[in-house]
Parts: C-alpha cells; sequence; structure tokens
C-alpha cells in the first residue's frame, strides 16, 4: 500500500453526554486515493472526519496527518486538510470571492487571485464572484462550500455528505471537480449514505456503523468477492430434483421446483452460460424466462449492517 497521508489509531470519541460515537477505529488513508465512508444516520461518520480536520477532539487514541498529531500540531495539520462541511455557515452578505479569498487568508496563507480564480472556473462559480452568498441557489452554495475548502491548497479534502439532496446536474459536476482533484494528486475522503455514489467514484469503500469500522476494502477487490451472479430460470415443468447429467453446476431449486438457479463468478470472463444452457437443452430441461441476478454494495452493506442488528 503507498504511504498514508492519514493515520488514524485506536480512536475513540465519548461526547459529553456519555455517547460513545466513536468506539475505536484504525483507519490508514492512502495519499491519493478517494475513500468512500459509508453508513447509516448517526453511525459516526461526522464525528471521525470531524477530529481528523481537528473539529472535535478524541477521547482516546489518535490521528496523524502528514506525520503530524492532529491535536498537538494542528497549525499544520490544518494547512494540510480541507473540509466541506454539510452546511454553510459564512456570512450571508458577503460576497463569493471575499469569502473564498478570506477562506485562505484564515488559514494564514498569502493572497493568490490566480488560484482562487481557477477554483472558482473549476467550480463553474467564476460568473457569480461578486454575488453575495445569500443571492445564490442551493447548489451554488455547496460549490462555494468547496471553493472555500480548497482556498488554501489542501493535500487532503473531507466531503461530508457532498451531494445529499443536489441534483443531478450539480451531482455530476461535483464528481468532475472531484476527478481533476485526485487527478492533481489530492486524496479525498467523503461521506455518504448512496451506495451507487461509493461504487461509482471510490477507490476503496469504507462501512463504519455504531462507532466502528465494519470493514475498509478497495472497491474492485469487494465488488469481486461479492461479485457473485445468479442465473434466474423459470422452468416450464416445475422439477423435484436436480437432474443427474447437471449435477457438476451447483444447481438450486426455488419456488417450489418451478426456478432453477445457477450461481457463477460474474467477474470470471470465460463462458459459463453457453455450455450451461446447452447442457439444460441436452437435460431436455425448457424455460419460459430468464433473468440475471448481481450482489451490488446495496447488498453488502444492507448484510453487513443486518449482521449487527
Ligand atoms: N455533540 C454531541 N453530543 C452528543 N452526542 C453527539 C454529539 N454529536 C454527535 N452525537 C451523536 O453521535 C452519533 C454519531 O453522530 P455523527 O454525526 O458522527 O454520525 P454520522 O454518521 O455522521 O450521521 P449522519 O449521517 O446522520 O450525519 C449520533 O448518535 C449523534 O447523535
Amino acid at each position: 500500500m503507498p504511504k498514508s497521508i492519514i493515520s488514524v489509531e485506536r480512536l475513540t470519541k465519548t461526547y459529553a453526554n456519555g455517547f460513545e460515537a466513536l468506539k475505536g477505529v484504525d483507519l490508514e488513508i492512502a495519499e491519493g486515493e478517494i475513500l468512500a465512508l459509508l453508513g447509516p444516520n448517526g453511525a459516526g461518520k461526522t464525528t471521525l472526519i470531524s477530529i481528523i480536520c481537528g473539529i472535535v477532539t478524541p477521547s482516546g487514541g489518535r490521528v496523524l496527518a502528514g506525520g503530524h498529531d492532529v491535536v498537538r500540531d494542528f497549525r499544520e495539520t490544518r494547512a494540510l486538510i480541507g473540509l466541506v462541511p454539510q452546511e454553510l455557515t459564512t456570512d450571508q452578505f458577503e460576497t463569493v470571492w471575499n469569502t473564498v479569498s478570506f477562506s485562505r487568508g484564515l488559514h494564514g496563507k498569502k493572497p493568490n487571485p490566480a488560484y482562487i480564480e481557477q477554483v472558482l472556473r473549476d467550480l463553474s462559480l467564476w460568473d457569480k464572484k461578486d454575488f453575495m452568498l445569500r443571492q445564490l441557489s442551493g447548489g451554488m452554495k455547496r460549490r462555494v462550500l468547496i471553493a472555500k475548502a480548497l482556498s488554501h491548497e489542501p493535500r487532503v479534502l473531507f466531503l461530508d455528505e457532498p451531494t445529499a439532496g443536489v441534483d443531478v446536474n450539480l451531482r455530476k459536476d461535483m464528481w468532475q471537480v472531484v476527478g481533476r482533484l485526485r487527478e492533481s494528486g489530492v486524496t479525498i475522503i467523503l461521506t455518504t449514505h448512496y451506495i451507487e455514489e461509493a461504487e461509482e467514484i471510490a477507490d476503496r469503500v469504507g462501512v463504519i456503523d455504531g462507532g466502528r469500522l465494519l470493514l475498509v476494502e478497495d472497491k474492485v477487490t469487494l465488488m469481486k468477492k461479492l461479485g457473485a451472479k445468479q442465473l434466474i430460470l423459470e422452468l416450464s415443468e416445475p422439477l423435484g430434483a436436480i437432474p443427474e447429467a447437471l449435477s457438476g453446476y451447483g444447481l438450486r431449486l426455488e419456488n417450489e421446483g418451478q426456478a432453477l438457479v445457477y450461481d457463477y463468478d460474474g467477474h470470471d470472463q470465460t463462458d459459463r452460460i453457453g455450455p450451461f444452457l446447452q447442457a439444460l437443452s441436452a437435460a431436455g430441461i425448457s424455460f419460459k424466462d430468464l433473468s440475471t441476478r448481481q450482489n451490488s454494495l446495496e447488498d453488502i452493506f444492507v448484510s453487513l449492517i443486518g449482521e449487527r442488528a
């Protein structure tokens, strides 16, 4: 695995009311990757990223960003990190340009109008630069949040539920921006409820629930591991048992013998379906209809969360 830019070690968080939001999280984030953290409401995703970003103090364990402790060396780590929060809390009467430039200043960076211009152009905000925030649509405000987070040229960008409630166009634009940032070497961590989103954009996927990281895995490996496919045949005549001639296929009967199910590896390139259908025909079995099912990240997620429930 490439060098870690963020190391989370045995991290715990108990809020003042005694609620344990994180129960010992270990996580290494590699430089340049896109990691999606999936989890239901209240899983602890925001708590985890808020600690990494230095907004919430941990109760135990530690987090290193670029080798610096996020509590002790917060100046160094904050310079490294950008956070796109869920909501905009900036002065509504300020202009886009000032808001983003001011944000850069807050991080102690020298002004760089050319850089800010580029960020605003990339986010399709350039023609809105003199608008006050209150004059912007919800989608435009989201873009301002991203521009602010990028204002100080961070190496790691956290996006907390970036596409919750945004329309399809904005979502597409956001992923384009994320793609470009990744190409420029920025490490990206996003939290999401949307499994398709993780499936679409992430290199690795982590699943959080009840304050624990249940799994972190390379997306392709995860999909492969759980990428089993099923071919379902609606039989013309129900079968009482699997015919001897087909015993090598590991078939199952469902729906009182009316459906024959063939499990196969969806990522295996060899043609399994053709020979199987020939064997079926040779055995004198005919069918009315056929369909396939594939495990998605959604199934994986549901089964993981379900196991805990
Ligand atoms: N300041 C606080 N005091 C007490 N409990 C808190 C505090 N902040 C968060 N919590 C609780 O900690 C748990 C985890 O919250 P967190 O915001 O990290 O979850 P999340 O995974 O980001 O959820 P969501 O997807 O809804 O944003 C929740 O049960 C929440 O109520």
